[in-house]
């Protein structure tokens, strides 16, 4: 989708990573500053019941990630079903999270927060951010929810009450195993995906400075390509793609390596 059209004037942003890296604080802070609409996943999930119920044991809502999007096998079969049984097709469009978000996306402009990443179809987004937290860090910001039982930010993971030990153990193993990272590089793909560190608040103003540095790039490289499209569609021979390419690569290696700042930006091998 992202990926369609010329004409869309702002991109679609995916913003990732484990629960407590920051995603939702530096999504509303980066709405805030450029006047991307934040969506956050886990809400929207929620208020559309795009959740089959509560396991009580973990106390998590789940989410069958498998019956959320329509890039699988069991979707078309459902699909398949409906054409054959119409008064289905109302049921399987209710239970679909990607066609609610497809439709959402379709004009750019959102930045969308959630550790579901590999759920998505790559052409939704124009940039993946997963960001990442050292695991002590991590462990003691979900360590505080726990304290202060902070239930609004966690109604997905935990779905009425703060962090227990185990959740918190769950949590930092996967940061360390860097499960989001993984993920997103393999839905993704290198080109498309940067990891930022998250650490602490000055952390957080340069990543946001780099975010604001790479969208007014990227809103430069969309006039030019409509400009360089309509060059070419007068003299019928560019090589505009290439030249596309070429700098989207430049915008997102001038995000990885700012003033080779490894420390705030790691590379993505
Ligand atoms: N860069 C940062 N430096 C210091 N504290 C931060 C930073 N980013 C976020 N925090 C704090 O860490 C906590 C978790 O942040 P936040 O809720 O944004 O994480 P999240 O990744 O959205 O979590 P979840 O996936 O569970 O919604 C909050 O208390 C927030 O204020």
């Amino acid at each position: 989708m992202a990926e369609e059209s010329n004409k869309q004037k702002l991109p679609n942003i995916l913003v990732s990573g484990t629960p407590g890296v920051g995603k939702t604080t530096f999504c509303e802070s980066i709405a805030e500053q450029t006047g991307l609409k934040h969506m956050r996943v886990n809400d929207v999930i929620l208020e559309k019941k795009f959740h089959e119920g509560k396991d009580e044991e973990r106390d998590c809502l789940i989410v069958d990630e498998d019956k959320v999007c329509k890039q699988n096998f069991q979707y078309l079969c459902i699909v398949f079903f409906s054409l054959m049984f119409p008064i289905h097709l109302l049921f399987v469009k209710q239970i679909q999270l990607c066609d609610y978000l497809e439709d959402e996306l379709q004009g750019g402009g959102y930045v969308v927060d959630t550790h579901l990443c590999g759920t998505f179809p790559p052409e939704w987004f124009d940039l993946v951010i997963v960001l990442r937290c050292d695991n002590t860090v991590l462990y003691d910001r979900l360590q505080q929810r726990e304290e202060t039982n902070d239930t609004n930010k966690n109604l997905f993971i935990c779905a009425d009450r703060g962090y227990s030990q185990s959740k918190i153990g769950e949590n930092v193993e996967a940061e360390i195993m860097q499960v989001v990272l993984d993920e997103a590089l393999e839905e993704y793909g290198n080109g498309k995906v940067i990891e930022l560190q998250n650490d602490t608040i000055e952390h957080m103003e340069k990543n946001i400075q780099k975010f604001v540095d790479w969208l007014s790039n990227w809103q430069k490289h969309q006039n030019d390509s409509i400009f360089d499209n309509e060059n070419d569609n007068e003299h019928e021979n560019g090589n505009t793609n290439e030249h596309k390419d070429d700098k989207h690569s430049d915008n997102l290696n001038e995000m990885q390596h700012p003033d080779k700042d490894v420390e705030m930006f790691v590379e993505v091998d």
